[in-house]
C-alpha cells in the first residue's frame, strides 16, 4: 500500500492518479472534515470538480496511515518536520518521498535532510518537477524528477509511475530539492516583474539570471548541474514563471502590484527565500535575485528598491 500524508490540493491530486491506476492508496489529513467529505461524497473541496477514486481511503489515523511500506510526505515544507515528529515508528526500510518544495526556515534544511534526521533508518526519496497539482488530477500528462538512490530507486520509478505521471529517475537528491525548492523564488520574482508592469523582457531576464543563481547555489551545497537542467529546476522553473495557476507567481504578482494576498494560501517560496538569505550571508553566497525577494517579503525593501539594486549592480561576465 502507498500512503499519501496531506489532504491538500498535491498530495490528493498524487492519490487521485496512483488510485486510478489500480493502486490501494491510503490519504492521511489531519483535517477530520476533509477526511469525511473525501470518503463520503469522493470529493476535495482542493480540488474542485473533481472525482475522487473510491479506493483512495482517508483517514486521521497517522499510525494506520503510516503502516503502508511507500510514505509520500506532500504537507507544506514548513510543516514536514512537526509531522514526522508525530509519527512514533522508526519506519525503518520504507520509502519516505518527500513531495514538499522548500527550505525549512528553522534550520535552513531541506527535506531529504529534515529526512534523514528525523527517520534515520527510512529511505528517503524526493518527487518534484513541473506539475499543478489540478493538471494531474484531471489526468492531464505530467513528467517528474524522482531521485532516490540503489534499488530503491528503480522500485519506486515503477510503483509511482502512472498513465498521466511519468517519473525520471536521478540519484542527486539534493538537486532534486533545491531546483523544486529554488524556482519557486523565482517566481515570485517573476511575478512582481509582471505585476510591476515591468515587461515580458525583464521576465526573461529574472528567468535566465534565477536558473544562474539556482544552479549556483545547488551546486555549492553538492547538488548537480544536469539536475537543476532537467524537470526539477528548468522544467518547473519554466512551468512556475510563467502560469497564473502558480500560487508563487500570483502572490509576486500581487506584491508587484502593491496589493494585499490571501495568507490561507500555501506560497512556499516566500519562507524559502528567507531561508535562503540567512544560508547566502552564513556562506558567502551570491543570491542577488533570492535576497531581493526576502527583503521584499519581510518588508525591508520596496518594489522600487529591489528593482533598483539589481539593476545597479556592478557589470559582469555571462
Ligand atoms: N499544488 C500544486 O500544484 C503542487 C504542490 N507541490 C508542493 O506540495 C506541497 C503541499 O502543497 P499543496 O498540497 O499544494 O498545499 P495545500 O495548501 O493545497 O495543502 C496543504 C495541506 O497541508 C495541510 N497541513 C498544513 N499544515 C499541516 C500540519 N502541521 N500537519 C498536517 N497537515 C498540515 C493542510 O491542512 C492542507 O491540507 C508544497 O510543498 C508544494 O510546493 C508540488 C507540486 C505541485
Ligand atoms: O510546484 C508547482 C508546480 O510544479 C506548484 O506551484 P505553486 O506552489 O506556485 O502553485
Amino acid at each position: 500500500m502507498i500512503a499519501v500524508l496531506g489532504g491538500g490540493a498535491f498530495g490528493t491530486a498524487l492519490a487521485v492518479s496512483l488510485a486510478r491506476d489500480g493502486r490501494n492508496v491510503a490519504l492521511w489529513a489531519r483535517d477530520a472534515k476533509v477526511v469525511a467529505q473525501i470518503n463520503d461524497t469522493h470529493t476535495t473541496p482542493r480540488l474542485p470538480g473533481v472525482t475522487l477514486p473510491d479506493t483512495i481511503t482517508a483517514t486521521t489515523d497517522l499510525d494506520r496511515a503510516t503502516g503502508a511500506d511507500t510514505l509520500l510526505l506532500s504537507v507544506p515544507m514548513q510543516t514536514l518536520g512537526t509531522v514526522l515528529a508525530q509519527i512514533d515508528a522508526p519506519l525503518a526500510g520504507k520509502a519516505l518521498v518527500a513531495c514538499c518544495k522548500g527550505i525549512d526556515m528553522q534550520t535552513l534544511e531541506g527535506p531529504t535532510a529534515i529526512l534523514t534526521r528525523a527517520k534515520p533508518q527510512a529511505i528517503p526519496a524526493v518527487l518534484t518537477g513541473p506539475s499543478f497539482a489540478a493538471d494531474i488530477a484531471r489526468g492531464l500528462p505530467t513528467a517528474l524528477t524522482l531521485a532516490c538512490k540503489g534499488e530503491t530507486g528503480v522500485a519506486l520509478q515503477h510503483a509511482l509511475s502512472t498513465q498521466n505521471l511519468r517519473l525520471y529517475r536521478t540519484e542527486d537528491l539534493i538537486g532534486a530539492e533545491l531546483g523544486g525548492a529554488l524556482k519557486n523564488v523565482i517566481a515570485i520574482a517573476c511575478g512582481i516583474t509582471i505585476g510591476a508592469g515591468l515587461g515580458d523582457s525583464a521576465r526573461a531576464a529574472l528567468m535566465t539570471r534565477g536558473f544562474a543563481e539556482m544552479t549556483r547555489f545547488a551546486v555549492a551545497l553538492g547538488g548537480q548541474a544536469e539536475t537543476l537542467a532537467g524537470l526539477s529546476g528548468l522544467g518547473d522553473l519554466a512551468l512556475t514563471c510563467t502560469s497564473e495557476l502558480s500560487r508563487n507567481y500570483r502572490f509576486g504578482q500581487s506584491l508587484g502590484r502593491g496589493e494585499s494576498f490571501d495568507a490561507s494560501v500555501t506560497v512556499e517560496g516566500a519562507s524559502t527565500a528567507r531561508a535562503l538569505a540567512t544560508i547566502a550571508q552564513d556562506r558567502a553566497l551570491s543570491l542577488p535575485i533570492s535576497c531581493a525577494v526576502a527583503a521584499l517579503v519581510e518588508g525591508r525593501a520596496s518594489v522600487a528598491d529591489i528593482i533598483q539594486n539589481l539593476l545597479n549592480r556592478p557589470l559582469k561576465e555571462e
